[in-house]
């Protein structure tokens, strides 16, 4: 008799399996075909169960800035959005740059994160204290974001990263010139962050690409080594929807049809789908700051884009959970037995309306507020628990810590 067993369609690499789990100490003990008898019961026939998903590049905020998110309200966004771990952005006030600054972060997760996390280290010029650390990720800027932290020396940042790093790939002189960051301010970097990345032949991992020449530079260069991030605003937006609306300002900005088509063209290479959940105060937004809300919409977007035949079911997994955790070196999360069972369950048939009222993070504007979706995430598993279900958050904050290849 297991302690919880799931039955129904479960959705993996690149296959899909009818049958039944069996869980037991929140690890997967038993996968089966027959049915399999539990202590407790869900049988989730009529929906997909699909591994924990994941986002790679969230800004939570905190410290100084609780007014934009926190970790409560953010974790519990990414609950209710189907991500069962947050990748933490560390442009924070004060930003995460030493390793004081580090462990206070970690201990502010261990408190209060509801979904599992990697937290990230920002490498500008400050090698020691990025060794101490031992973060799960690093994060250097080759531009100004929100922060208006970046490199002095990006090469010697990145030959200095001690593990996978993430990197925001704007060119600062050419932001300078040119603030409105037209498509050149992201592919001059982007090009110039593969040489380096050809050098060092160290893991990269580039954040939020958003045009034709720079997804065309990645792919041209193809190397193993470099990975890179597209997000639902990138793919979903263009810069027609910023110019009916200001609040869509984000760095790098949203773009012409041209780009978003070049990213579409190249959808089977993009590697991993993050969202840049970038939440800030309407005033704040009104005052100018860059970054869209993205935790408690990204999913539901993709399940859309499935209904509307441009995507498949299984590219959600690829880019949302088997990538991430190729990439980052993400042990114990694969569907296997003895791995942990931690599932996203959404109802692909439903259809919902965008209320960012019911949102769970701070920052409760969309830019699909209105917007008729069909695809919902309905449940969410953490270790054989459910910790979101319909909408609500269930139990207390029980995100870990994920466990990382440590550089
Ligand atoms: N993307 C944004 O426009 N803003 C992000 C920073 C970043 O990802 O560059 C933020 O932290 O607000
Ligand atoms: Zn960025
Ligand atoms: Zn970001």
């Amino acid at each position: 008799m297991h302690e919880l067993v799931l039955k129904g369609k479960f959705i993996l690499r690149g296959e899909s399996f009818d049958g039944s789990v069996g869980i037991d100490n929140g690890r997967i003990s038993k996968i089966s075909v027959q049915e399999l008898r539990g202590e407790k019961e869900l049988d989730l026939s009529g929906y997909l169960i699909l591994p924990g998903l994941m986002d790679t590049h969230v800004h939570l905020r905190d410290f100084e800035q609780k007014d934009k998110e926190t970790v409560k309200s953010g974790t519990k966004a990414a609950l209710h959005g189907g991500i069962t771990a947050v990748f933490d952005m560390p442009n924070t006030k004060p930003p995460v740059m030493d390793s004081r600054t580090f462990e206070k972060r970690l201990e502010l997760f261990q408190r209060e994160a509801y979904a599992d996390y990697a937290l990230s280290f920002l490498i500008r010029s400050n090698c020691g204290e990025a060794k101490k650390a031992r973060a799960d990720f690093y994060k250097a800027f080759m531009g100004a974001s929100t922060g208006g932290i970046y490199s002095e020396d990006f090469e010697s940042d990145y030959a200095c990263s001690p593990g996978v790093l993430s990197v925001h790939a704007e060119d600062a002189e050419l932001i300078h010139e040119k603030p409105e960051r037209p498509p050149e301010v992201e592919e001059v970097a982007i090009k110039r962050a593969l040489e380096s990345a050809e050098k060092l032949k160290k893991p990269l991992n580039i954040c939020h690409v958003s045009t034709k020449g720079g997804i065309e530079a990645i792919l041209r260069k193809n190397l193993p080594w470099v990975s890179f991030e597209v997000t639902p605003h990138h793919l979903f937006l263009t810069r027609r929807n910023y110019e009916r609306n200001p609040l869509l300002k984000v760095y790098p900005p949203l773009r012409t049809e041209e780009h978003v088509k070049a990213l579409w063209e190249n959808f089977s290479r993009i590697p991993i789908i993050a969202s840049d959940h970038a939440p800030h105060t309407l005033e704040d937004k009104e005052a100018g700051a860059a970054g869209i809300p993205g935790l408690e919409t990204e999913v539901a977007l993709l399940l859309d884009a499935v209904n509307r035949g441009i995507i498949d079911i299984f590219d959600i997994v690829e880019k949302m959970h088997d990538n991430p955790i190729k990439v980052f070196g993400i042990r114990g999360r694969n569907f296997a037995i003895g791995n942990e069972a931690t599932f996203t369950v959404v109802d692909l048939k439903r259809e919902w309306t965008v209320k960012p009222e019911e949102f769970y993070t701070k920052a409760k504007w969309s830019p699909w507020e209105g917007r008729k979706l069909k695809g919902k995430v309905v449940m969410t598993i953490l270790r054989g628990k459910v910790v979101m279900e319909d909408d609500e958050i269930v139990g207390k904050p029980e995100g870990v810590r994920l466990d990382v290849q440590r550089g």
